[in-house]
């Protein structure tokens, strides 16, 4: 179990994070969501121990993730920035190639070489494998990025035996991964992290779309200001009234039997259709 424990974080005078507590458990998908600037990805630099609290303790497994070794959290979680550093002249292959680091020292095992495969092929991009990443549209690069932590936290039993359970729990921390994403592909990372977390993975993410949180989160943490408004079940958080709060946008949710959760439609301040005509 992951847990962001009482995180506040404070730069200067300013607090960017209030008193902020999130609990992610093997096989959840945990959103994060809240306006521009509420303090969401703050909150994910500090899971992944980017940034060390003011206050507060980030605990992985009950162990305060201080007291990890950078090789050993390196194979626990992974992390997709939101701005990810630039890639220079390097090929998709060998970006991809970098997530498997950690586990190993000169050159890369037979297995190590399999993972990447995997990652490639399961993030759409083994066409582009000898590509050089700055030549990539700003999706494909995401993607290969999404490929590069797959290939870091994957292991070859789970290449061989996917319907399997993970042994040890691992961690994907997202922040915005559907930035630059068409449709298709939203869907398709949002599928490939609900694929891990029936393995037993635990997944974070920051998402913008609203529907995508109803659609794919198990809980959702809902910040404003720095402050976590609330945290549950997608349905129960993101009401009419706590998405007016948030983001002081008017909505309606929509109950579709046919559809599998509600969905958020912004109320549009519409003229009257009499108004119109005359
Ligand atoms: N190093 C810093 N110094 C001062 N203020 C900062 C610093 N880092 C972040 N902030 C401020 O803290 C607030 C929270 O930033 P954060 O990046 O966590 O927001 P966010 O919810 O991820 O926003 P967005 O949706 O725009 O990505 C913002 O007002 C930001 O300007």
């Amino acid at each position: 179990m992951l847990e962001a424990q009482h995180i506040t974080h404070q730069i200067n005078r300013k607090t960017l994070l209030d008193d902020v507590s999130l609990v992610v458990r093997p096989g959840e998908l945990v959103a994060v969501v809240g306006a521009n600037g509420a303090g969401k990805s703050t909150l994910l630099k500090t899971i992944s121990r980017e940034l060390t609290p003011t206050k507060g303790e980030v605990v992985l497994d009950k162990k305060p993730l201080n007291r990890f070794s950078s090789l050993d959290l390196a194979r626990r979680r992974a992390v997709l920035a939101q701005q990810n550093p630039l890639a220079f002249e390097f090929s998709v292959y060998e970006l991809v190639m970098m997530g498997r680091y950690p586990h190993f020292e000169g050159h890369p095992h037979p297995e190590d070489l399999a993972i990447v495969d995997f990652a490639l092929e399961r993030t759409g991009i083994a066409h582009l494998a000898r590509r050089a990443v700055p030549t990539l549209s700003g999706g494909e690069q995401q993607r290969v990025h999404l490929a590069k932590i797959l290939a870091q936290l994957m292991g070859i039993e789970e290449i061989n035996r996917p319907e399997a359970s993970i042994r040890q729990t691992k961690y994907l921390l997202l922040d915005e991964p559907t930035t630059g994403l068409d449709f298709y592909y939203q869907h398709s990372l949002l599928e490939v992290a609900s694929e891990l977390t029936r393995r037993g993975y635990g997944v974070v993410a920051i998402l913008h779309d609203l529907n995508l949180v109803m659609q794919y989160a198990d809980n959702v943490l809902l910040l404003r200001e720095g402050k976590a408004l609330s945290f549950g079940k997608p349905a129960s958080v993101l009401t009419a009234e706590s998405i007016f709060n948030a983001f002081n946008l008017s909505v309606h949710i929509i109950h579709q039997p046919e559809l599998d959760c509600p969905l958020i439609v912004h109320t549009r301040q519409t003229v009257p259709l009499t108004a119109q005509i005359n």
